[in-house]
Order: C-alpha cells, then sequence, then structure tokens
C-alpha cells in the first residue's frame, strides 16, 4: 500500500531515486505501469536488483555522469525513529541507497507500521566495511560495547554491491544516532553505516488496505 501510494508524489519530468528494498519493489511496478501510460521521468537505482526491477517495468534509467541533482527519491527503510532518522541496509544496499538519497530534493520513505521506533537499535545497524581487514575493523567497532557479526547469505560472506562486506551491529539502543554514525565513520576500514540522519522529508506507512502520509 505505501509503495503504489508513493506514486502519487510522482510529477511528469521528474528525475527519482529508486531505492532497494521489497516495499520498493511494489512501487517500481505501479511506477512501471504510469510510464506505460506516458508518464515521462527517468530513475536513478540503488542497487542491482532495482536495476533489474526497473527494466522489468520499462523504467528509463540514467546516471549521475548525465544528472546530478534528483527531484525525489522513495526508498525503504529497517526502522524509522520520530524525528524520521533512519536504520537501512537490511538488503545491504545502504552506501548506494545513501548517496542517491542526499543528492534528491526530497526522500520519501516507504514502510509499514512495524518500522517505526521510538528509539533506533532493536535492528542491528548494518556498517559496510572495506573487506581487506575487515577482521581489524570489527574489532575496532567492537570497542563502541557491541559483538559486529560479519554478513552472511547462504554460508557465503555477503558482498554488496560496491565489493565491501557487511558488519551487522547490534547495539542495545541508540540514542545519539549522529554521535554514533561519526564515530563509525572515523574509523579506518568503514566505508559507509546504515544512520540515515536528517534526510527524510516524509513517510508514507502502510496498513492492511490503506496508506497514510506523515510529513516531518
Ligand atoms: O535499506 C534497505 C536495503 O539496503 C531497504 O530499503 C530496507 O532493508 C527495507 O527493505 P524492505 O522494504 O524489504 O523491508
Amino acid at each position: 500500500m505505501a509503495g503504489e501510494k508513493a506514486v502519487e508524489f510522482v510529477k511528469d519530468g521528474m528525475v527519482i531515486g529508486l531505492g532497494s528494498g521489497s516495499t520498493v519493489y511494489w512501487f517500481l511496478k505501479k511506477l512501471g505501469g504510469l510510464v506505460e501510460q506516458g508518464l515521462n521521468i527517468k530513475g536513478i537505482p540503488s542497487s542491482i536488483q532495482t536495476e533489474n526491477w526497473a527494466r522489468q517495468f520499462g523504467i528509463p534509467l540514467t546516471n549521475f555522469s548525465e544528472v546530478q541533482r534528483l527531484d525525489l527519491a522513495v526508498d525503504g527503510a529497517d526502522e524509522i525513529d520520530p524525528d524520521f532518522n533512519l536504520i537501512k541496509g537490511g538488503g545491504g544496499a545502504l552506501l548506494r541507497e545513501k548517496v542517491v538519497n542526499a543528492h534528491s530534493e526530497r526522500l520519501i520513505i516507504i514502510a509499514d507500521e512495524s518500522k517505526r521506533v521510538k528509539q533506533l537499535g532493536e535492528f542491528p545497524l548494518p556498517v559496510e566495511v572495506v573487506p581487506f581487514g575487515w577482521e581489524l575493523t570489527a574489532n575496532k567497532i567492537g570497542s563502541l560495547g557491541v559483538v559486529p557479526v560479519l554478513r552472511k547469505e547462504n554460508g557465503e560472506v555477503f558482498v554488496t554491491n560496491n565489493g565491501n562486506y557487511i558488519l551487522d551491529c547490534k547495539f542495545t539502543s541508540i540514542p545519539n544516532p549522529q554521535e554514533l554514525h561519526h564515530e563509525l565513520k572515523m574509523m579506518l576500514g568503514v566505508v559507509e553505516t546504515g544512520l540515515f540522519i536528517g534526510m527524510t522529508d516524509a513517510v508514507i506507512v502502510g496498513h492492511s488496505d490503506s496508506a497514510s502520509v506523515i510529513e516531518k
């Protein structure tokens, strides 16, 4: 419901950041239908999976060598706090998502009610790290009082679209997301964190048969 509702914010001529995840799939499907009816937009995908879906639904794509500014980005989230700070990266696309979302005029997050929390941190924070010496980076992150877990998929180390690894870090809670983000970013080997702070303009919450828009 949230994914489909998000197309109401799309206007003719827009360049749109295409987020990642299962909720975004429904946005892309609906958007593809509108493109088929004549809507003129272009998208920049935030993952290879999203690029594949966008092609499947006939959404024209562009890239940052052609455009530097997006009109709108629509993305999912793993946790959303009352200030619209987010944990993202459950699907491992956090780095490209952050690049895309940071260069958009407007960011709309689509999610179901279960993603809304009072304080971030229940969901393990994904941190993208350089593969070389990832063990050292994990030890360093561990000094913050967490046990970083190297993400695996089907028994193999998960490799991001950028050739990096993900360390999932379960903090008891994250009372100060900004501070934690900066602390992690200063660590050698850390590429990006899944904390998206002060980027979101509106959240569309999906219910069983409707969706509500919450503006900041
Ligand atoms: O951050 C993400 C991927 O890196 C996704 O947007 C997030 O995991 C939400 O996904 P879903 O809509 O499948 O719950």
